[in-house]
Parts: C-alpha cells; structure tokens; sequence
C-alpha cells in the first residue's frame, strides 16, 4: 500500500475500505500556492476493484488538480491519499507533438517504470505491451505512425500505455473529450471492459451522460465548498446536475437499443431549438422545424460499438 502524501492530518474521517479497496482518499485539500483559492478541502472518498468513479463539474474547478494529486503528481496541501495499487494516469491533451514513435513503441513506453535507465526493453516488456495492445483493441495500428492517428484512436493507444505499465489503476483526464458519438462509446466500452476485469478506474467527464452509463459512483464539484460522492444515480439527478453548470437539466429516462437508462438533458436557453419536443418544449421557435421526437418514446437504436 503506498501513500502518496500526508502533509497536515487529514480533517475528515476516511471511509471504511475492505480488500477490494484500490483507493483511499481522506481529507484531501489543495491550492497552488498560499495566496491562491483552495479548489478543495476535506475531501473523502474511496475507489474498490472494478469500478469507475467519474469526476464532474464545471471548468476550472480543479478536476484535473484532483486527478494529479491521486496520480502523485502534485503533492495535496491537506490529508492523505493511499492507493493499493500503481496507478496509471492518462492526460487529457493526446496531441502527437511531432512524435514519429509507432504505436507499438508509444505502447512500450508504458513499461519504463519497470525498466532501469538506458535498460533496453526487456522480452517480458514487449509481451506486456502486446497484451494491452490487445486488450484495448488497438493491436492492429502497432506499426502506424501515432502522429497519424486520429484523437480517438491515440485516446485509446495512451490508454493502452496505461494498461501495460501494469497499473491496476487507471486515472483518466477526459478520456472521450473531442472524439466523435463511435469512439466515445468505444473509450467507454475499453473502460468498462477494464473495470469488469478486476482494475479501477477514475474520470474526468464533461458528460453526465457518460457518467450515468459507465460509473458506480460519482464525485461532484457543486459549489465553492460543496463537493458530493457516492453512487452515480444518486449524485446526478436533475437539480444536483442544475445547480453544478447554472442551467436547467432534466434526466428523463429514454428507451434505447439496450434497454432504458437516464440521460442528462441540458436547456441551452433562448438559442435552444424549442421545437425538438424535449422536456423543456414551450415557446416556438425561429429555427426551421425539425422531426419532433419525444425522449420518452424515442425508438430502440443500435448500439454504436
Ligand atoms: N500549475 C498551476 N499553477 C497555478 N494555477 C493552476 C495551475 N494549474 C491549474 N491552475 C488553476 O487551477 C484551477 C483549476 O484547474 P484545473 O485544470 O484543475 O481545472 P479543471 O476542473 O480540470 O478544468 P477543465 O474542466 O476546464 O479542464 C484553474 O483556475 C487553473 O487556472
């Protein structure tokens, strides 16, 4: 079990863990610097084997913070994190930055941590990397350029890297940001597949919808000192969703080609198309019309993966 950081004693009481506990956090508090706000304070919470915590809440609130003190990467002002396990964190900017690695040698990379310096990988590094490669479903771009990839696919290949690193856990910076409806949907299928698997994974999201679908639990940045976790359904409802980004949210239930599930339901405001014939349907609109489709009985469609 490592700890990561234990400045000053941890103010709130830690939840009670178990040995499927991968993740503890107690008390946590951070800010940049003494004269900057705190982003949070006395935060508590834990992760077990198999689950996804998603991590919500309005820009600039310090999520990625958050997830860089779980990470190691930053050193929390305030309490304690303990992790049972490595932890493996993937950024949220995968741009390629003029790397002529193949995906294969991106993956590899993922292995240094077991490697001494200037030691050459070894034959059990590359089994690691091909597994992961594998497991995330990527093995087929092994010897393509990463710089030629698309956003989705090296979402995924630094995914990949995480998972050969043999981190049990995974801590992922807005894994589906800026890809499209498929690759989303594929990022979240790696993910739960990960999870089902034995590993944690924790999330950034700006998608309460994501969140509603893959996650057991969920950790909301409300206001200034209001900062929620506990089961997803729970935590997102309509008003808590409401009061987190300053507009109304609805979360009907929709059938889907899978069965029926909660959906987050933004109002946009006056640019908002009033003639959708969602929830917030009332004044009519300038916009030309568009096939009016309740939510509430939208008909079953394919699964995107
Ligand atoms: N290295 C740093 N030094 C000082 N302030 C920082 C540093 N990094 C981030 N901040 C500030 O901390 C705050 C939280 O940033 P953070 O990136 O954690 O937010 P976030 O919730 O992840 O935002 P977003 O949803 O926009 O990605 C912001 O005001 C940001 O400007």
């Amino acid at each position: 079990m490592t700890i990561l950081s234990a400045l000053n004693p941890a103010p709130a009481a830690a939840s009670a863990t178990s040995e499927e506990t991968l993740l503890q956090v107690s008390g946590l508090g951070f800010r940049y610097s003494r004269v900057r706000p705190w982003l949070f304070r006395n935060l508590g919470f834990t992760l077990e084997r198999g689950e996804i915590l998603s991590i919500l809440g309005p820009n600039a609130r310090g999520k990625t913070t958050l997830l860089k003190c779980l990470s190691g990467l930053l050193t929390p002002r305030e309490g304690q994190v303990t992790s049972a396990a490595a932890v493996g964190y993937v950024p949220q900017d995968h741009g390629a930055g003029g790397t002529s690695f193949t995906v294969a040698e991106m993956v590899l990379m993922g292995r240094s941590r077991h490697l001494r310096a200037y030691q050459t990988p070894r034959r059990e590094d590359h089994d690691a990397a091909d597994a992961a490669m594998e497991r995330v479903g990527v093995a087929g771009w092994a010897n393509r350029p990463y710089s030629e990839l698309s956003g989705g696919q090296r979402q995924l290949v630094l995914i990949a890297r995480a998972v050969a690193s043999g981190s049990e856990l995974l801590v992922l910076d807005e894994p589906a940001s800026a890809l499209d409806l498929h690759n989303q949907s594929r990022v979240l299928g790696v993910l739960a597949g990960l999870a089902a698997d034995g590993m944690g994974v924790i999330m950034t999201t700006h998608h309460p919808d994501h969140a509603l679908h893959v996650s057991r639990n969920a950790l909301l940045f409300v206001g200034s000192d209001d900062t929620r976790w506990g089961p997803t359904d729970q935590m997102l409802t309509s008003s808590a969703l409401s009061a987190v980004y300053g507009l109304p949210i609805c979360t009907p239930t929709v059938g889907t080609g899978s069965g029926n599930r909660v959906i987050a339901v933004p109002d946009f405001g006056p640019s908002c198309r009033k003639d959708c014939g969602g929830p917030f349907a009332a004044a009519p609109s300038d916009a030309a019309p568009v096939a009016s489709a309740r939510l509430t009985s939208a008909p079953p469609r394919k699964d995107l993966s």
